[in-house]
């Protein structure tokens, strides 16, 4: 069987005394995307951090394409291919589209690929280029936020709720983008609020409640199974 690009196992993670981890298995399939579903509080975003780095677990093993990461920081996973879109939107306000776009060539990318790859994914861009980030819609910054992490060619992009804030058909049309990019081999594991989109955008769903992933499946299974837990978030 192919070696996932995510794995999680039986992942606890705490604040204080407060066991808000307890016990999380996940995959995530090379090239897939995994939506993590759940009420509020059940630990989603504490996953993230974890994975992410930016949390040490108290015990459990993370597999990062195969190579254990529990204890990695940030720099090791950033390395390994892992990006994350942080909750809330990415970007300095006060740096134009094009300067936001010039500050990630500081990993090593040349400033033109990572120009290309931004107004190539993103045309807006482009047009919006000598705007200041922080007078941008919210969509677009986010898209600026994406295209960022994008330049840094990763292999494990992480979303926390991309939809927070934004209109329906913003949604969409940055989801549109998410498939394209898992398309092009990136795996994806995101965070929505929406279950409805997430639904319908991801290839698995994971539905977390109480610090575990109580359920996976494909969205058709998730949908018929669990529609009380996920209806605990929002619809
Ligand atoms: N910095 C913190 N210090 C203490 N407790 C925290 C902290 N962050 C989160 N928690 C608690 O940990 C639990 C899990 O929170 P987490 O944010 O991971 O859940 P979530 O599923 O992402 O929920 P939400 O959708 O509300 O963000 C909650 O009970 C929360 O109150």
């Amino acid at each position: 069987m192919d070696v996932p690009m995510l794995e999680v196992i039986d992942l606890h993670a705490a604040y204080g005394r407060i066991e808000v981890l307890r016990g999380v298995d996940l995959r995530v399939p090379k090239g897939a995307v995994v939506a993590l579903l759940g009420p509020n509080g059940a630990g989603k975003s504490t996953l993230i951090k974890c994975v992410s780095g930016q949390k040490r677990p108290t015990r459990g093993d993370l597999h990062l394409g195969g190579v254990h990461v529990a204890n990695a920081g940030p720099e090791e996973l950033a390395r390994l291919g892992l990006c994350t879109i942080p909750e809330g939107r990415a970007v300095f306000p006060n740096l134009t589209v094009e300067e936001n776009l010039r500050l990630v060539s500081y990993a090593g990318v040349a400033t033109d690929a990572v120009l290309d790859v931004a107004y190539d994914h993103f045309p807006r861009l482009r047009e919006r280029r000598s705007q200041l980030a922080g007078t941008l819609s919210g969509g677009e910054q986010q898209m600026l936020a994406m295209s960022r992490a994008l330049a840094s060619d990763p292999a494990l992009l992480l979303l926390d709720e991309l939809s927070m804030g934004l209109a329906p058909l913003v949604v969409d049309e940055l989801y549109e983008i998410v498939a394209a990019i898992a398309a092009s081999g990136v795996s994806i594991l995101c965070i929505e609020q929406f279950a409805t989109i997430a639904l319908r955008v991801a290839d698995y769903v994971a539905v977390m409640s109480g610090g575990r992933v109580i359920a996976t499946g494909e969205p058709d299974e998730i949908r018929d199974t669990m529609v009380d837990v996920i209806l605990g978030g929002a619809a």
